[in-house]
C-alpha cells in the first residue's frame, strides 16, 4: 500500500479533532484529578501513539505488506504489542459476553471496569473510553481512506480483478480451499479478467506471454518475498536469494556443475540409481500379489519420488541415500517433512517467526563430515559436490564457497531437484497411461533404439535418447500441461516498470508470472487442454508457441538443473516403458485427477498405484 502524505495528515488531524473535541477530555487543559497524573499519562500515550503512527508509516513504505488485510495471527506477529492489546480486549469481551449472558453494552462496561482495575485510580473511566474511541476512530478512518484511495485512485486502480482484492489481501485460508488448489483459482481469474489481474492492493498476476518474458528476461525482476521463507538459518542460496549481485556471483560458481558436459559425466551414477529402481519394481511386483497374469501392484509415484532423491544423493551428497531400497535415510525423510511445512511458510509469513527451516544438528553434523571427508581424504569423486568443494581453491576470495555455503547449496538441490523431476515423470506416465496410442508410439520409438551401451548395462545411454523426437515431445507436452509452479513465479518490482509499453506497475508490487495460464492459453495453443505430443514434432501443422512455454522459467533465475532433469527423466521413462507392461487401476487413475500445488505440483494422494509386469519376449 502506498500511503499518501495528505491522507496521513488528514487522518491524523481527524484523530486530533476527536481527541480535543471536548474541553474536559483534554487532561492538559483541565487536569481533573490531582497534580498532572493523568496529563503525564496522556502526554505519554500521545508520544507512543505518534511514534506508532510513524513506525507503521515507515513499515508500510518499506515493506509492501497490506497490514489491514493481515489475519489476527499475522497482526500478533507483525506488531506484537498493539495487537496483543486488541486481541486481549476482544478475547476478554467475548469471554464475558458468552459466560455471563450479558448484553453487549453491559459487557462493554465490564471490560472497561476490568481495565480500570489495572489503570491508575485517577484515570477516569470516561476519559479512557473517549480516548480509546478517538484512537480507534482515527485509526479506522485513516485505514479506510487509504484503502479507498488506493483502490480507486492508486497506481494499480485500473487493473481489473475481484472486488475484495481492490482493498484486501484475501487470506489464502479462504481462497485456497481445498488446500493446494489456489492455482485453479488463479487460472479462473485470468480467464475472467484477462492477462493482468489485481489480486490484492500490492499484488498482480500476469499471463500474457510477452509480458511474462519482459518481466522474467528483459526487466529481470528480482524474486518476491515468498523466497525468504525458503532460507534455512537465514543462509542465502542460489535458489532463495533475492539479491541480484549475490545471485550472479553464486550462479557463476555453481553453473559448471550443471553444464551439459558435466551432467553427461554423471550418467554412471544416474544409471546405478535407475538399476536400483527397476530392481525395486521387480521386487514389488512379486511382493504385492503377482497374479497368474504376471501383474503385481506397484506405487510408481512413490518409487519415482525415492528415485529422484537417490539421484541427488549420488550426484550431490557423495552417495545414494538408498531410498529406493529402504526409504528411511534421515536426510530425505527430513527434507520431505520440510517440504510439507514449506508451503505454509510461503503462504503465511508470520509462521516464519515461530518455525524456521533450520536443519537439525544431526543434519549439520552429517554435512560437515561429508564435506570435511571430501576435502581432507584427498578422494575425488566427479560429482556436483566436488565442484562446490573445488571452489574453495579458487583464486579469488569471492569465488570460494564456505562450508555453510556448500551445505546451503546441496540442500537446495535436494529440495529443487527431487520432487520437481519425480512429479514431472509421474505426470508423463499418467498421461501416457490415459492415452494408450501415445504410449505405444513412444514404445515403438524406444524399441527402435538398440541397447548398444558398450557394456553389459541393460539401460540405454543418454546419448542414444537425447534426440528421440517423440520422447522429447512427450516430456515437453507433460510440462506444458503440468507446470511445476502453477501458482505463478513470484517476482517483485524494485522500480516502476511498464509492460508492453502499456501497463504501468509501480515499485514494490509483487508480480506473479502465471506460466501455467500461458501454457494453456487457446490463443497460443490449439486444443490447449489436450495431451498432444504431436504438436512438438517437426511436421506439426502449427509450430509450438515457444514464447509461451517456460516450464523451467526464463531469464537469470531460470532452472539451473534443466539438463540434469532431462537426463534423469529420459533415462527413467525409457527404462520403464521399454521393460514393463502397465495396467491401470480405475480408482487410482480417478484419484490422480486431483492435482494440488504445494511447493511443486503433485497428485493429492502423493501416490499412484498401477499394475505392472515384465514385457513378454
Ligand atoms: C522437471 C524438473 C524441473 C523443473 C520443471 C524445474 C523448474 C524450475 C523453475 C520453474 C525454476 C524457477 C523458479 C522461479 O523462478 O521462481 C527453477 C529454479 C531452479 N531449479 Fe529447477 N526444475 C526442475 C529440476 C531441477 C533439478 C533436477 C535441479 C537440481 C539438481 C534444479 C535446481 C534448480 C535451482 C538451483 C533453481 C534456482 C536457479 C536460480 O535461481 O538461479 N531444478 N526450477
Amino acid at each position: 500500500m502506498k500511503s499518501s502524505p495528505c491522507l496521513y495528515v488528514l487522518s491524523y488531524s481527524s484523530i486530533w479533532t476527536w481527541h480535543h473535541s471536548t474541553q474536559d477530555m483534554d487532561p492538559r487543559s483541565a487536569p481533573a484529578n490531582g497534580p498532572g497524573w493523568t496529563s503525564y499519562l496522556f502526554n505519554w500515550l500521545d508520544l507512543v501513539f505518534d511514534t506508532l503512527q510513524g513506525l507503521l508509516q515507515w513499515y508500510q513504505d518499506s515493506y509492501p505488506i497490506d497490514i489491514w488485510a493481515l489475519s489476527p495471527f499475522d497482526f500478533l506477529a507483525e506488531f506484537e504489542i498493539v495487537y496483543l492489546y486488541s486481541a486481549w480486549s476482544s478475547l476478554l469481551f467475548l469471554c464475558l459476553f458468552l459466560s455471563n449472558n450479558m448484553t453487549v453494552a453491559e459487557t462493554f462496561n465490564n471490560v472497561q471496569n476490568l481495565y480500570c482495575l489495572y489503570a491508575p485510580r485517577r484515570l477516569e473511566k470516561d476519559q479512557m473510553k473517549k480516548f480509546g474511541l478517538a484512537v480507534t476512530m482515527g485509526w479506522v478512518s485513516y485505514k479506510l481512506m487509504l484503502k479507498i484511495y488506493d483502490a480507486y485512485w492508486g497506481p494499480l486502480c485500473d487493473i481489473p480483478g475481484p472486488f475484495l482484492g481492490k482493498f484486501f489481501t484475501i487470506p489464502l485460508a479462504l481462497t485456497d480451499f481445498p488446500r493446494g488448489t489456489n492455482y485453479l483459482r488463479m487460472k479462473k481469474l485470468h480467464d475472467k479478467y484477462g492477462p493482468i489481474v489485481k489480486i490484492s492492493p500490492t499484488k498482480v498476476t500476469i499471463s500474457d506471454k510477452d509480458w511474462i518474458k519482459e518481466a522474467l528476461v528483459k526487466v529481470d525482476l528480482q524474486k518476491g518475498p515468498a523466497y525468504d521463507a525458503l532460507r534455512d538459518k537465514g543462509r542465502q542460496s542460489i535458489f532463495s536469494t533475492r539479491d541480484k549481485v549475490f545471485h550472479k556471483q553464486r550462479r557463476r560458481i555453481v553453473s559448471p556443475a550443471f553444464s551439459v558436459k558435466y551432467i553427461n559425466s554423471l550418467e554412471p551414477y544416474m544409471d546405478s540409481c535407475v538399476e536400483a529402481f527397476v530392481n525395486r519394481i521387480d521386487r514389488d511386483i512379486v511382493d504385492n500379489g503377482i497374479g497368474a497374469d504376471g501383474y503385481g501392484k506397484v506405487d510408481i509415484w512413490a518409487l519415482m519420488g525415492y528415485l529422484a532423491l537417490d539421484m541427488i544423493g549420488s550426484t550431490a551428497f557423495g552417495g545414494t541415500f538408498d531410498m529406493v531400497g529402504s526409504n528411511n535415510h534421515f536426510i530425505p525423510v527430513a527434507i520431505t517433512r520440510t517440504m510439507r511445512i514449506a508451503p505454509q511458510l510461503v503462504m503465511y509469513p508470520f509462521i516464519r517467526k515461530i518455525i524456521r527451516l533450520n536443519p537439525s544438528s544431526k543434519f549439520e553434523k552429517f554435512m560437515l563430515n561429508l564435506v570435511n571427508n571430501r576435502i581432507h581424504s584427498g578422494e575425488r569423486r566427479d560429482d556436483i559436490l566436488q565442484i562446490l568443494v573445488d571452489s574453495q581453491q579458487a583464486d579469488r576470495q569471492e569465488d570460494r564457497l564456505t562450508m555453510d555455503d556448500i551445505i546451503a547449496e546441496v540442500l537446495v538441490f535436494l529440495v529443487a531437484g527431487s520432487e520437481t523431476t519425480s512429479s514431472t515423470m509421474g505426470f508423463a506416465l499418467i498421461e501416457l497411461l490415459r492415452h494408450p496410442d501415445k504410449f505405444e508410439k513412444l514404445r515403438a520409438e524406444i524399441d527402435n533404439v538398440p541397447l548398444n551401451n558398450g557394456n553389459d548395462s541393460t539401460l540405454h545411454s543418454h546419448s542414444q535418447l537425447k534426440n528421440l523426437p517423440y520422447l522429447n515431445a512427450v516430456l515437453n507436452e507433460t510440462m506444458r500441461l503440468h507446470m511445476i509452479g502453477s501458482n505463478g513465479l513470484q517476482r517483485m518490482t524494485d522500480s516502476d516498470i511498464t509492460l508492453g509499453n502499456d501497463v504501468v506497475i509501480p515499485k514494490n508490487t509483487v508480480v506473479f508470472c502465471n506460466v501455467n495460464h500461458a501454457q494453456r492459453n487457446p490463443d497460443y495453443w490449439p486444443n490447449p487442454e489436450t495431451f498432444l505430443p504431436e504438436r512438438w514434432l517437426n511436421d506439426a501443422d502449427v509450430a509450438p508457441c515457444l514464447d509461451a512455454f517456460n516450464p523451467f522459467s526464463a531469464g537469470s533465475r531460470n532452472c539451473v538443473g534443466k539438463q540434469f532433469a532431462f537426463q534423469e527423466m529420459r533415462l527413467t521413462l525409457v527404462a520403464l516403458i521399454s521393460r514393463y507392461d502397465f495396467m491401470t487401476i480405475p480408482e487410482e487413475m480417478d484419484a490422480a485427477q486431483d492435482i494440488r500445488q504445494f511447493i511443486t505440483l503433485t497428485v493429492e494422494k502423493n501416490s499412484l498405484k498401477v499394475l505392472m509386469k515384465h514385457r513378454a519376449g
